[in-house]
């Protein structure tokens, strides 16, 4: 696998994105929610997307040629009440997943979920002291917010996360990092990357893909579209496993407007066969198939 590089800017790569979707015959459109659909805000519970970024949803959730999946770290019901227009959504990082109909949860995530309940319980009372911190339980995996915390405060939190989850979980639960949060999840080798594969292979092999994130679990899912498809990193210009980027959710929403309207007339051909309602879907629970690697417990 190339080294991951900076992206370049997507107004720059219009050519080379028209010609992919020339080729194509229909397109996945997966999103991922705060820092890309929504603005990054101070209180997790106000984020809402931006209104163009709605309309540009609806638009493309009603071609015939395009599916669309929002793909967040957020738990799968709290994405879906704030994005209500999208064929599939994963919630938990991937550890959840609702398509066609059911909802599918990670196996070895949900006999996991009693141990984040503990971390989390845990965590409230380690962290209770320190001014700003968050701890936002969400069942499959917890987080720990530090978006309020003084600077000179957040080393400490990041040491006591780590020593709680070690001890409530041990090697069955792991910490990891996003924007001003710490995640805590179960151990095991599964990400938004596998969520996207698995909505992807209901799709014709025609298919482009179309991944848009602005944070560290955003980059499995780059990986799993590129380079056939489109991984668009939102903010900043680090090296990423996507190869465009644009700056800010306003410029997703140019994008994705764009893509409703004379991108999808791009699409080499739009032979039908792709779910496009908007109901959600039903509570039926069934379990993801065990990813390569999982502990299988
Ligand atoms: O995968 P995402 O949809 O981007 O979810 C990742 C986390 O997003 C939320 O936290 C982030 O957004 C908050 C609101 O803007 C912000 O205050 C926080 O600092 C960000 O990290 C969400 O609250 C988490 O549960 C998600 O895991």
């Amino acid at each position: 696998m190339p080294a991951d590089t900076p992206p370049r800017r997507l107004q720059e790569e219009m050519v080379q994105i028209r010609s992919a979707l020339s080729s194509a015959s229909k397109l996945l459109v997966c999103l991922d929610f705060d820092g890309t659909l929504a603005p990054i805000v101070d209180e997790p519970a106000d984020a809402i997307p931006l209104e163009r970024n709605e309309e540009a949803l609806e638009t493309l959730v009603a071609e015939p040629a395009v599916s669309t999946a929002i793909v967040s770290g957020r738990a799968l019901v709290d994405v879906r009440d704030r994005v209500d227009a999208s064929d599939a959504y994963a919630g938990n990082h991937g550890l959840e997943l609702a398509r066609n109909g059911s909802l599918s949860i990670h196996p070895v995530a949900e006999k996991r979920a009693a141990l984040v309940g503990e971390s989390h319980s845990a965590l409230e009372v380690a962290l209770d002291s320190v001014p700003g911190v968050r701890i936002e339980n969400k069942r499959l995996t917890a987080t720990v917010h530090t978006r309020a915390v003084p600077d000179a405060l957040r080393p400490l939190v990041h040491r006591q996360t780590a020593a709680v989850v070690d001890r409530v979980g041990g090697p069955e639960l792991a910490v990891s990092r996003g924007k001003r949060v710490l995640e805590v999840g179960p151990a095991i080798p599964w990400g938004k990357g596998n969520a996207v594969e698995l909505i992807a292979s209901d799709l014709p092999a025609d298919t482009i893909p179309v991944y848009v994130g602005d944070d560290v679990t955003d980059e499995s899912a780059f990986r799993a579209v590129e380079p056939a498809g489109i991984g668009i990193r939102v903010g900043g210009d680090d090296p990423s496993a996507a190869s465009r980027r644009v700056r800010s959710p306003a410029e997703v929403a140019s994008f994705l407007t764009w893509l409703g309207s004379a991108g999808v007339d791009l699409l080499g051909g739009s032979s039908g066969g792709t779910e496009t309602g908007t109901n959600p879907p039903a509570a039926k629970t069934v379990e993801l198939p065990n990813p390569p690697g999982a502990t299988g417990d």
